[in-house]
């Protein structure tokens, strides 16, 4: 087998598909679509076609506000710096209130933020690794926070929080809820009419689509929110030339992955089982986070006795790519947040492994990595010092 890609929580390939649709914005309708000629005008039908499709993807309605950025770390930058500013201008407090297993584009940037003054609470989760509604009525009193972010799904165990619930709670203690969904979208369904949220963060490389750009949904009624400031694209909110190409192409990708959920969610989640099944006869393995409360491509395991780079190491080597956790934190040795969070002992978190498939892996792929994860990890046993 040439090489196997299981790293899909990282970054994804490019649907064919998308980049077909993509390839005429390049060469020939190049135009800025701010552009009064016909080389601007000619690219709006599509653009307005990629919208309807974002909005589709997640059930927003058309007074809404979806803002086409350039990844989800802006997307969740531009919500926390956003809301900061606008309690500036009010010269008044800001409390946010965040989980201890987000994403370092808001964890740092909360960790920013408290640098500046914030005040910011950073939630505990439970026994299952959950983020929950009597969590966060027990660290925050009523009328005290002004933001509540949790993210919808983790990056590196796949575990669901209960978004709703959390949303709810949040609204009833007079916060504003955003989520950053990264993970959900393509994976599990996501309507932000049902789930009531005022901010949600999405990334089209997660759902193949191109890296570099994403989408931050904004509901009608919500304090605005901006980072960047300049000319009139996206109705002032978030200026900048758009990059055509790739909303055309993130539009059609996530119709494309709402279109596929049910495959997600019936032979992605067959390949995962069956792979998470195998590594679970492996003597001494260790499976993070219940399997009925993760999205369907994930896997965050450990190897007793077996180092996860070394482990990965070795994976590489046999042409199949994973990672220790998410990809932004895969050159930091130390175990990163969500695994301390966990309170998992130093041994688990510094051996887990996270593998997450897509809907273009195939049968084959998954035999080949069970074949080759059974010899790597006997391999790195028989000369482990610490394992016996
Ligand atoms: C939950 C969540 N939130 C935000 C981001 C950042 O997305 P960008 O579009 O790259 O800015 C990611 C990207 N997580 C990758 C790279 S660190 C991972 O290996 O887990 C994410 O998973």
């Amino acid at each position: 087998m040439e090489r196997v890609y299981l790293d899909n929580n990282a970054t994804t390939m490019v649907d064919p598909k998308v980049k077909q649709a993509m390839d005429p914005y390049y060469m020939q309708q190049y135009g800025n679509p701010n552009s009064l000629h016909s080389f601007g005008t000619e690219v709006h039908p599509e653009m307005s076609i990629a919208l309807d499709r974002l909005y589709e993807g997640i059930g927003a309605a058309d007074e809404d506000d979806i803002i086409i950025n350039a990844c989800a770390t802006e997307g969740n930058n531009t919500v926390l710096q956003g809301i900061w500013s606008g309690k500036l201008k009010e010269n008044r407090p800001f409390h946010l209130v965040i989980s201890q297993i987000e994403h370092p584009s808001i964890a740092h940037t909360a960790d920013w933020l408290e640098s500046m003054g914030v005040r910011v609470t950073r939630l505990p989760v439970d026994e299952q690794g959950l983020v929950t509604p009597e969590i966060l009525k027990e660290h925050v009193s009523r009328g005290s926070a002004d933001l509540v972010s949790i993210m919808w799904a983790n990056n590196e165990t796949g575990l669901i929080n209960p978004v709703q619930d959390l949303c709810r709670t949040a609204h009833d203690m007079g916060a504003l809820f955003h989520t950053d969904a990264v993970q959900a979208v393509g994976k599990i369904p996501v309507n932000v009419g049902e789930l009531g949220c005022d901010y949600l963060t999405f990334s089209a490389h997660k759902f193949h689509g191109p890296k570099g750009v994403g989408g931050l949904f904004v509901k009608r009624g919500a304090p605005p929110v901006s980072l960047l400031y300049g000319g009139e694209q996206m109705g002032g909110k978030r200026a900048g030339t758009v990059n055509v190409a790739y909303m055309i192409g993130m539009g059609l990708a996530m119709k494309l992955a709402t279109d596929a959920l049910d495959y997600e969610n019936t032979k992605v989640r067959e390949l995962r089982d069956r792979l998470e099944d195998a590594l679970k006869r492996i003597p001494d393995t260790v499976i993070l986070g219940r399997r009925e409360n993760r999205t369907p491509n994930t896997i965050l395991v450990s190897f007793k006795g077996i180092e996860g780079e070394a482990f990965l190491w070795d994976l590489n080597t046999n042409g199949i790519a994973a990672s220790t956790g998410s990809a932004c934190s895969s050159e930091d040795l130390e175990a990163d947040a969500t695994l301390r969070a966990m309170k998992l002992g130093a041994d688990l978190a510094h051996t887990a492994v996270r593998f997450s498939l897509s809907r273009f892996t195939t049968d084959e792929e998954i035999d080949y990595t069970i074949e080759t994860i059974r010899k790597v990890v006997q391999r790195l046993r028989s000369i482990s010092s610490t394992y016996s």
